[in-house]
């Protein structure tokens, strides 16, 4: 069974759900007064889990769009490259967009990404990230509305992947070494 691979539990579907809870309040309050359309811009497949928990608890009309970027392939330290698999949906000039992500490590994918969000011309840009791991980092991002700060240390579940499994875990744990193998 997919939990046996698992040496230990970061943080509990509990634990997880109280942190989204309150991100979702925060972003609900700083946004409750603006004209603009709202789009929250979800980076795929990684911040699947965070986005649908996510956007439900934000208490506004919110709009959809999804980008898919990838630069890990099937290892745990980027390739440095980032691919965009899928480009967002709308025109997004004079709009407000809140990008949601699952983990900022070296920051390279987010690096890459605030730049092409920015080229579009929004009326604002803010990133909502579930995790940030400092200690990796390689370039600087500047992160609006932070989850959890995590060591160094590669993280599964709830949507973060190791070639492309346990992302269906309901929590984020550590792989036991000899998966690795
Ligand atoms: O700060 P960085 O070092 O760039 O790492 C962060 C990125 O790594 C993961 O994506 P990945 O490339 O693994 O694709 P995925 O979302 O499909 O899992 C994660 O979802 C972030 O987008
Ligand atoms: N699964 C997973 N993907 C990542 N991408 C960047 N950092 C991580 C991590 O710790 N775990």
């Amino acid at each position: 069974m997919m939990n046996d691979d698992i040496e230990k539990v970061v943080y509990s579907e509990e634990t997880l759900q109280a942190k989204i809870a309150e991100l979702g309040r925060q972003i609900t309050e700083d946004y409750k007064d603006v004209k603009e359309e709202i789009f929250c811009v979800g980076i795929l497949k990684g911040a699947v889990m965070f986005y649908t928990d996510l956007v439900r608890q934000i208490d506004l009309p919110v709009h959809f769009d999804f980008m898919i970027a990838s630069s890990y392939g099937n290892g745990t330290s980027t390739s440095g490259t980032v691919k965009i698999l899928k480009d967002l949906d709308y025109d997004v000039e004079g709009k407000h967009l809140i990008i949601i992500e699952d983990i900022i490590d070296s920051g390279t994918t987010m690096n890459y990404l605030m730049k092409y969000f920015k080229e579009r011309k929004p009326k604002s840009v803010k990133l909502c990230s579930l995790l940030s791991k400092p200690s990796r980092r390689v370039v600087d991002v500047n992160i609006d509305y932070c989850g959890f700060e995590v060591p160094d240390e590669f993280l599964v579940g709830y949507g973060l992947d190791y070639a492309e499994v346990y992302r269906n875990l309901p929590y984020i744990g550590v792989l036991k070494p000899e998966i690795y193998a």
